[in-house]
């Protein structure tokens, strides 16, 4: 996880210690994720359309086919193929505030399946509990303000753990802190 972080801030012309200190203390935490076998996956899903909202979420599962990637330019749904022995990364919405959009974190969902159960582990790297989460200051410029108004992550965090991921609508999101939208519905 910290080696991906450097490289992440390597990638954002940043020295690749830059995200050490929001990381004093902090949280990983691991989450399993079971979808039992459906026959009639077609009225259901796995997970919701959701985003992910800490730092960096690693994924793992037993090699069954079921999460979904939502491409941005035309809405359609993707199947991610599992790739044995592989963990999928995917970039959270503390990255897209630290990098000031320049990395976005993709909307997701699991489908479930009438042939066989699926099993997915998920890591999650959250920032320490009192961060105030902005964009990072080297990447605010003049032409290309801050995106983002800060908040702090461990109120955040508490927000969402007492809201249901089914009822995401209301759930608190980072998208509530982009400057200059107005609050739109859950993705
Ligand atoms: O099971 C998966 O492939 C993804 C699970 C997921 O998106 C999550 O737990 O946030
Ligand atoms: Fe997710």
């Amino acid at each position: 996880m910290c080696q991906l972080l450097e490289l992440i801030a390597l990638s954002l012309g940043l020295p690749a210690d830059r995200f050490n200190r929001y990381l004093e203390n902090h949280m990983n935490y691991a989450r399993i994720n079971y979808f039992p076998i459906c026959p009639t996956p077609e009225l259901v899903l796995g997970k919701g359309a959701h985003k992910d909202h800490a730092i960096l979420t690693l994924l793992t599962t037993n090699e069954v086919s079921g999460l979904e990637l939502k491409r941005k330019s035309d809405g359609e749904w993707l199947r991610l193929r599992p790739i044995p022995d592989s963990v999928v990364v995917i970039m959270a919405g503390v990255l897209q505030v630290w990098s000031n959009d320049e990395y976005e974190c993709i909307v997701h969902r699991v489908v479930v399946n009438s042939e066989n159960e699926r099993f997915s582990m998920v890591t999650v790297a959250s920032p320490s509990y009192h961060v105030m989460v902005k964009p990072i200051e080297e990447l605010v410029t003049e032409e290309n303000p801050s995106k983002f108004k800060e908040y702090k992550w461990g109120d955040f965090f508490m927000s969402r753990r007492v809201s249901n991921l089914d009822k995401t609508k209301t759930a608190i999101q980072i998208t509530d802190f982009k400057l200059g939208e107005e609050r739109k519905p859950h993705v």
